[in-house]
């Protein structure tokens, strides 16, 4: 038990560090310094082992243990749970994910209140590897190693607004052609010097993360943007034309506002009349998104408005918006890679940062509001309801008829059940939206929204539930090449 006891107290560190937004340097190091700080008995080296690989199940984990129901009968005394949350996820952890699958503990009530959720623990971990489309957990884990917490794949897209009047497109893929002569036909092919082109997103590349992106003037002018594969959908789907009006309601710091802008304009403009209105809450992160359109080539297309907008866009300011792009803050369980975190706090902090460092400015502000003492299950629930008032206040709009709503969480509470929130509201019913089916979302990309999820409130209708899982989009961390990823689109007639 005493094991159990210490590495509660390292894994309760770790969520506050995460919380905060501190995870630096390596998951080791952290360990260690917990360790220390609460004078552990047990051998560090033990703990190191357990909590690397629990951090990475945890967010699976979490997942299981809330549809199994082990958090709900917890005994009490003296009206509080006898047992931890996090010491019950510890022996999930090993019952479930270690390689003996056992509980290492002697006769102990923790263990036989474990050992009662046994069969239906390891039912939902069977459920959610097939809702995943895994073959095998090992599969996803075993990538996630902490040496290599990176992403697998470089991506990065042309920006058309920069290109030279003269080639367009063409002149920035020639010189691409000089860095990267040998183009491989998937993404896991990739080596250095290697580039791929990506099938789902029109000029999107891929390259080997240790080739350095940074430093070449395409870059430093704007001409190429870092951008998750993923991350790239949301504008994709929308597919604005040259006379959309767009809101993107949660904009910096401004990937897919760029990106949106690239789809409306197409190439080089010197049209002065905006077409984007961005809107993002907090004005630190505002000055990167302006930075970014700036660098983008896209100011004179986006207007940027600092505030919450929910209160400052209101459908009578913006009647003639056409499409949104929704893509509010959520818990990033979808995220990896404690470097790209880190990188951005730093920004956020004003310190200086790796020079070489190439993460994409990737939406790692999450949910700072709702993380910081709430466990899993109201953070979510707290989550799920903001993404659902953004997403209803944009379906406001008089003229919108298009709206990608996206996070870059695994939670189904954040994805499919907002969705389902959405097609159950009446006001948004009468509104007539609906669910774009899956040939208007990237047809042949294979991860679809977890139909499950769709029957549990669609009992009777098993086709709707398939046609509505099937317009939604997942993507896997890592395993897909990039961050875990969810994406749908709404459309209705007017
Ligand atoms: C997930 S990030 C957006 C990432 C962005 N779409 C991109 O691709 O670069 C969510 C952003 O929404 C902002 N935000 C949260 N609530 C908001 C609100 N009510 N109004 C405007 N912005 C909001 C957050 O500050 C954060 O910058």
């Amino acid at each position: 038990m005493n094991f159990y006891r210490d590495a509660t107290w390292v894994l309760e560190f770790l969520e506050k560090e995460d919380a905060k937004g501190k995870i630096s340097g390596s998951m080791q190091s952290i360990v260690l310094k917990s360790c220390k700080i609460y004078k552990v008995q047990s051998n560090p080296k033990h703990i190191y082992a357990v909590m690397a690989s629990c951090w990475k199940y945890k967010p699976y984990l979490e997942t299981i243990m809330k549809k199994s129901g082990i958090l709900n009968n917890i005994p009490k005394k003296n009206g509080k749970p006898r047992f931890e949350r996090l010491t019950i996820l510890l022996l999930c952890h090993d019952l479930l994910f270690s390689k003996s699958k056992r509980i290492q503990m002697g006769k102990h009530p923790l263990k036989e209140y474990v050992l009662k959720y046994k069969t239906s623990l390891r039912s939902e971990m069977v459920k959610l590897q097939v809702k995943m489309k895994l073959k095998s957990w090992g599969d996803l884990i075993s990538s996630q190693d902490d040496a290599n917490d990176i992403t697998p794949v470089r991506w990065f897209r042309i920006n058309p607004i920069r290109t030279p009047l003269s080639k367009g497109v063409e002149g920035i893929l020639e010189e691409l052609e000089k860095k990267f002569p040998t183009r491989v036909d998937h993404w896991s092919k990739i080596e250095q010097g290697t580039i791929y082109h990506d099938e789902f997103i029109p000029n999107l590349f891929g390259v080997h993360t240790k080739d350095k992106i940074t430093s070449h003037e395409l870059y430093k002018q704007g001409k190429i943007i870092i951008q998750d594969r993923a991350s790239c959908f949301p504008a994709h789907v929308l597919n604005p034309g040259k006379d959309d009006i767009v809101i993107d309601s949660c904009a910096a710091p401004g990937n897919k506002t760029t990106h949106t802008a690239a789809y409306i304009l197409g190439g080089p403009s010197k049209d002065q009349k905006i077409q984007i209105h961005a809107f993002e809450k907090d004005p630190e992160r505002a000055k990167v998104l302006q930075k970014m359109v700036r660098t983008a080539g896209c100011a004179r297309t986006i207007e940027v408005n600092v505030g919450d907008f929910t209160k400052i866009a209101t459908p009578e300011k913006f009647k003639n918006v056409t499409g949104f792009i929704v893509d509010p803050s959520c818990s990033g369980s979808g995220i990896f890679g404690r470097k790209f975190i880190d990188t951005l706090n730093k920004k956020k902090e004003g310190e200086d940062v790796d020079e070489d460092d190439e993460s994409e400015s990737i939406p790692v502000e999450q949910d700072e509001e709702f993380s910081k003492k709430d466990d899993l299950k109201t953070r979510l629930s707290k989550l799920a309801s903001f993404q659902f008032q953004v997403v209803k206040h944009a379906m406001t709009f008089p003229k919108a008829r298009k709206l990608v709503y996206s996070t870059c969480s695994i939670h189904a509470e954040e994805n499919e059940r907002v969705v389902i929130d959405l097609l159950l509201d009446e006001t948004i019913k009468k509104a007539g939206w609906r669910v774009a089916n899956r040939e208007k979302v990237i047809p042949t990309w294979p991860r679809r929204g977890w139909v499950d999820e769709f029957k549990e409130v669609f009992r009777d209708d098993e086709e709707k539930c398939k046609e509505i899982a099937g317009g939604c989009i997942r993507a896997l961390p890592k395993e897909d090449g990039g961050i875990g990823f969810f994406a749908v689109c709404f459309e209705r007639d007017i």
